[in-house]
């Protein structure tokens, strides 16, 4: 058996390969950002063809930096933003359009008629999803009916959908030579188009979006030793390496850290934030705001669920701070001006870029920085930054805790974001419960690289994982409740001002 895994993570903001050994311990890694197109308001959109080259260039790369052939990985495993829609034409790898984003809102109108329609309780209740810009249904929707030529197309089989995941494994299992096209259960579960019982698309919401399901991926499960088949392009030595692995990164996330136990939970902060509690066999439905989402399923045992808190913008409002305000040059310039200031003295931003997700659901709020004075300042802003990071997660790990009567004692937490000590100090403080962050902290890729390696028998079993994760830093709560009632009960004024901002109807 060859001594590493490897797994592709196509994120948002970037895409890298990561390389690990049977230890769980990082070995090598590469990561390349891609073009943001931010053409209109509401609007995100990538170049999946820039997406495919660049996740190619970092899996080149970090073999070589590894120093160490394509026929040492004993398995590939597959990552990715989940929701963001692709369709091709398989004829050739030509991309119709860019992707749309998953934090695209161009789809509101779709999502609002489909409640208005009287479709919002079937979805719900069989998908396990509100009807929301979010998810990739009204997406591909968007594209059958605005981009010229595509239904045709569609219906001779001459274009078709995938995520991300199904992209880069289309294209790394020979594109138009063979290529597969395929996703995972944990993908599908984020269409609005997959009965959560039966795991395979349903034909009633398939009727109801209007979308024909020859242009659809086959849908297997996380960790599968076959369906995937052989990556044909990880030069140098082209040999052929078991593609065992996919499924989307907040679920790839629940597994890096080792949530295999009903009840257990991780927050990750990245682009958005995503807080996913394992449900164990039963989909539960939530009351409060929350998903229900597919966790993982390996090989032929039983599907796991998870009830899901997904937040859009989090590291995304301090990319925003840097790229569009120009109040910071990097990100982690956010923690050394937040810094500059004691508090957020009355500051809250509630950055609905995207309307809100959960536990709201509301596409008609837009952002909004609220409690200004001629005294605050940029310091004030970045603080207040940092703080909507934290209380959006307070408001879904509330959601959550009512929906399940779990109470959290700790919060595992992973991401791009969790590199800001002050952010993670604010969000212990908020929240009321320590905060615990593992040693490897790309708890994604190692998902994947785990589902990858338990197919392939490179892991016996999920508990031989659990003995990988080790915490690295822990954040206790330092705020008084006091402290902490006020500054919650501010924040739930300030998300009151964002919402019925814009006309969806
Ligand atoms: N030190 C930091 N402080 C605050 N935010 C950060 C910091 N470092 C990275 N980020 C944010 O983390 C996000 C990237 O995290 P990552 O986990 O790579 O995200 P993704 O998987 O969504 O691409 C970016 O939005 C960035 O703004
Ligand atoms: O790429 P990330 O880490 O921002 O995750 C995006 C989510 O999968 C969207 O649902």
């Amino acid at each position: 058996m060859p001594d590493f895994v490897g797994a592709v993570d196509q994120g948002t903001t970037s895409s890298r390969f990561m390389i690990f050994d049977h230890d769980g311990n990082e070995v090598a890694k590469h990561q390349l950002e891609h073009t943001q197109y931010l053409p209109r308001p509401g609007w995100v959109e990538h170049d999946p063809v820039e997406i495919w080259e660049r996740t190619n260039v970092a899996i080149q790369n970090a073999i070589r930096s590894a120093g160490i052939s394509a026929a040492d990985l004993a398995a590939i495993g597959i990552t990715n933003q989940r929701e963001t829609t692709v369709v091709w034409d398989p004829r050739n790898g030509q991309p119709y359009g860019n992707a749309i984003v998953w934090q695209d809102t161009r789809t509101d109108r779709i999502a609002s008629a489909l409640e208005r329609d009287g479709h919002g309780d079937l979805i719900r209740r069989r998908a396990g999803l509100p009807p929301a810009t979010y998810f990739s249904g009204g997406k591909i929707k968007w594209i059958l009916e605005n981009v010229d030529g595509v239904r045709e197309a569609a219906e001779q089989g001459n274009a078709v959908f995938g995520t991300t995941d199904s992209w880069v494994l289309w294209n790394l299992t020979g594109g138009p030579n063979g290529g597969i096209h395929a996703t995972d259960v944990t993908n599908a579960s984020r269409t609005m188009l997959m009965d959560l019982e039966t795991l395979d698309w349903d034909d009633e919401l398939l009727e109801i979006f209007g979308i024909p399901r020859a242009m659809l991926p086959t849908i297997h499960p996380s960790s599968d030793p076959e369906a995937f088949g052989r990556s044909r392009t990880t030069r140098p030595t082209r040999t052929e390496v078991p593609i065992t692995g996919v499924l989307g990164d907040q679920q790839a996330a629940t597994v890096g850290q080792v949530c295999f136990a009903v009840g257990e939970a991780k927050n990750t902060y990245g682009t958005g934030n995503f807080l996913l509690l394992n449900t164990g066999e039963e989909a539960v439905r939530s009351e409060h705001g929350l998903i229900t989402t597919v966790a993982y399923k390996f090989g032929d045992a039983p599907a796991i669920y998870a009830l899901e808190g997904s937040i859009a913008v989090t590291g995304a409002a301090v990319q925003w701070l840097r790229d569009q305000m120009h109040a910071i040059t990097d990100a982690a310039e956010s923690e050394r001006l937040a810094r500059t200031v004691e508090g957020s003295e009355g500051v809250y931003f509630v950055p609905a870029f995207s309307g809100l997700f959960a536990p709201y659901w509301r596409s008609d709020a837009r952002g909004a920085i609220v409690g200004l004075a001629r005294y605050h300042t940029n310091g004030h802003l970045a603080r207040a930054t940092l703080e909507s990071i934290c209380y959006q997660s307070k408001d879904v790990v509330e959601a959550m805790e009512q929906d399940s009567g779990v109470h959290l004692d700790v919060l595992k937490v992973d991401g791009g974001v969790t590199a800001n000590d002050l952010c993670m100090q604010t969000q212990a403080d908020i929240l009321g419960v320590p905060v615990s962050r593992p040693v490897v902290a790309e708890t994604t890729a190692l998902g994947a690289a785990y589902a990858a390696g338990l197919a392939v028998g490179f892991w016996a079993d999920t508990d031989e994982l659990r003995e990988h994760w080790h915490e690295s830093r822990r954040w206790e709560p330092q705020w008084s409740d006091e402290q902490r009632d006020h500054g919650f009960a501010g924040w739930k004024k300030a998300v009151e001002r964002t919402l019925n901002w814009v006309e969806v109807d």
